[in-house]
This record gives C-alpha cells, structure tokens and sequence, in this order.
C-alpha cells in the first residue's frame, strides 16, 4: 500500500453538484499530484458522463430522489436506499479512503452515511443559502462544512462551518484571449455583439420561451446568441427554430467549452444557480439573472439578489422574462456605462480560491 492519501468525493444529479466537486478534484490533484481520488455518483445521473470526461473514475449507485406526484415511483426507493448504503460501505471498504467529501445529491447520503459509521472523517460542501435535507442529517458527525453564504449556521453546527465561497473549475474561468477561439467555436462573428443565455446545467424552460419569441429582434439588432437551451428542451427548441435558423443563432443542448462560451460573450443572461454566479464573479462581465422559481426556498432568487443590492447585476423575475429580458438584454448591451459599472461590482464578490482552501481542508482531514 502507498501512502497517498485516498479520497471519495461523492454527490452529483445536476451540474451545480458535479462540477464543484471536480473543482475540489482538480485542487486536490494540483497541492497533492499522487493523492487517489474515487468519485461515487448515481447512476443514469450526468456525474457518470461528466466526471470521466474530466479524468476521474467514478462508480455509481442504485439511488434516486423522490419522484413527485407517483407514490407507485416511490414505493422501491427505501429499498434503493438500503441497498446504496450497502454498496457505498463495500467502495469504502475496498477502496479505503482517509476522508470523504460529499457535494450534496442523491449518491452523497449514503457515502456519507456509511463512511461516519466507519469513523471515517468527513467534509460537507454546501453551495446553497439553504442547505438541503441530506447535508443538514449528515452535518452532526461532518469533521467540516464548507459553505458558501453566511448565516449558514441555521442548517449547521457553527463550529464546522467555514466560509470558501464555492469551487468553480479554474479553466472554465480563464477566458482571457479566448473570445476569437469561442466565436470560432460557435461559428459566430468576433465583431458582432453576442448575448450567452445559460439556463444552469439543465437549461430553462423560460429562458427558452423569452429567446424564442423575440429570437426576431435579437436578429433584427444585427446581435448574435448563443443559446443552450438544455437537454431536456433542445430537441423541442430545434424542431421549431431548426438548427441553422439564421447566422446569428446558434443553439446547443450544453456548452462543453464554458470559458469559451464565457469568453465570445458582451452579456450573460443566466439562472441564478450559485456555481454559476461564482463563476459570473470571476469572469466580471455584465449579467442579467432569471431565477428559477422552482428551486427550495426560492433560493436562487437570495443568491441573485446578493449581487443586485451591490448593483452587481440585473434581476429578471421568471414571470416577467417572457415579455422584457430580450428587450432589456439588449438595450444593456448598447449601454457601455452600465456595463462597465456592472463588471467592476461584480468582480469584487469573486471568491477566487475556494477550491484550493477546501483541497487544504480535507488534506488535513488525513489521519496518516
Ligand atoms: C434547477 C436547480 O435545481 N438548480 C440548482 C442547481 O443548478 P445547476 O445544476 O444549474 O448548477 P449551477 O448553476 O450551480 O452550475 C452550473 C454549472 O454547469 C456548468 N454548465 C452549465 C451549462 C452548460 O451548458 N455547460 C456547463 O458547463 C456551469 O459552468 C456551472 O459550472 O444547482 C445549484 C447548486 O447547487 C443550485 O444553486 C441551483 O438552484
């Protein structure tokens, strides 16, 4: 046996889970280059697709959440539990990780679950103002919470709780000199203004209806889109636009070159996930924010307005996007002042390093 230190990261379900947790990977692997990292997902969920495509092998589990509205759906899910702790506690048992990491989503329970009745230690990393129900279980036993908002002590012991900010993935942050290499990418015009519309790693179902309206004048200003419209809504998007509907659209399910996307845009109109506006911070271009009004505790709506009352973005409020987010996308586009004053208030909420301090946090965790 060597002896590098082992780490489980477990958690995922949708992007704001997943790429946090490959964040902590990446700033793992750059303090401690020999350390074992496992990832641990759910299967059919997109860590099994998107963790391998960063370089990390994941094993998956058995378990889902509650489905709403079918009790049948749900009656096998204590079933799926139990069997996904057994499973979790035979990883733990073979792959013998010194700590744990859990991101939050269905596969981080279990993990969590079996690796404290192991005495194995833990850290949670919490992206949220409000903290879901399977982290707030599981923080009485946590070695640390990282977290991301204050007053976080409300769902945690106060005494686990530090403050990182979350982790986004350095190189889809980088985007200086890369606004040439996106437009190219995206077959769009360097030259040409360009609005990026991000619905979160699922997309949204009303940012999509607000573009696809108005898709006319976006077309008639002579500005371009980039627009994700998310898996779940792409195929629909495409059967009713069509996938070369004018030059100055271009449409995809997801952006796998985020930084790129990032880089060929002059504004950025996006849901209100916090691994999203963590990055917003870091790249400082101006923001117009739609937030989900389907999320617990309505919190999108807090992580969005933490940046408004600095005047560090504009909110849109998901029922009034249909009718005025093109409009006002644009008339910020050709307001250089307002742009500019919203670039340089948000980049002073960037927390730039939290990948590194919870690397160093859970590195300390390591017992040997
Ligand atoms: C509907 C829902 O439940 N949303 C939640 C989910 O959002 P969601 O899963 O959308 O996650 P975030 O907005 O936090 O982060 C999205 C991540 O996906 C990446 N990305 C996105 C689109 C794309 O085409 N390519 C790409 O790489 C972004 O760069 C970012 O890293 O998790 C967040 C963090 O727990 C929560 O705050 C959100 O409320």
């Amino acid at each position: 046996m060597n002896n590098f230190p082992k780490i489980i990261i477990s958690g995922g379900g949708t992007g704001g889970h997943i790429f946090p947790a490959i964040a902590i990977a990446n700033a793992l692997k750059r303090i401690s280059p020999q350390c074992e990292i496992l990832f641990v997902g759910a299967e059919g969920k997109m860590e099994m697709e998107k963790v391998p495509a960063a370089g990390y092998e994941i094993e998956g589990l058995n378990i889902r959440g509650i489905q709403r509205g079918s009790v049948l759906k749900n009656l096998t899910l204590p079933f799926k539990v139990i069997e996904s702790v057994r499973k979790a506690g035979k990883i733990i048992e073979r792959f013998k990780p010194d700590v744990v990491v859990g991101v939050g989503g269905y596969a981080s329970g279990p993990l969590l679950y079996a690796a404290s009745k192991r005495k194995i230690p833990y850290l949670i990393q919490e992206q949220n103002s409000f903290a879901g129900v399977t982290n707030k279980l599981l923080s009485k036993n946590a070695s640390k919470i990282c977290v991301a908002f204050d007053g976080m002590e409300q769902f945690f012991p106060a005494d686990k709780i530090l403050k990182t900010g979350n982790p986004v993935r350095r190189d889809v942050v980088e985007i200086t000199g890369k606004h040439y290499a996106g437009a190219e990418l995206l077959k769009l015009n360097p030259l040409k203004k360009t609005i990026l519309v991000t619905g979160g790693s699922l997309g949204a179902g009303t940012l999509n209806k607000s573009i696809e309206k108005h898709l006319d004048e976006i077309i008639a200003s002579d500005v371009q889109v980039i627009w994700q419209t998310g898996k779940f809504y792409y195929k629909g998007v495409i059967e009713r636009i069509g996938l070369n509907y004018h030059p100055n659209v271009c449409i995809l399910e997801f952006l796998n070159k985020m930084d790129l996307a990032y880089a060929a845009a002059d504004v950025i109109v996006s849901r209100a996930g916090a691994g999203t506006i963590a990055e917003l911070c870091i790249i400082k271009k101006p923001v117009i924010l739609v937030p989900s009004p389907n999320v617990a505790e309505d919190h999108q709506t807090k992580n969005a307005m933490a940046l408004v009352k600095n005047n560090a973005a504009v909110m849109i409020k998901d029922n009034a996007a249909e009718d005025t987010l093109v409009k006002e996308a644009l008339n910020l586009l050709n307001n250089s002042e307002k742009c500019e004053t919203l670039s340089e208030n948000i980049s002073k909420m960037a927390l730039a390093d939290a990948d590194t301090i919870i690397a160093q946090q859970v590195l300390k965790l390591v017992k040997r």
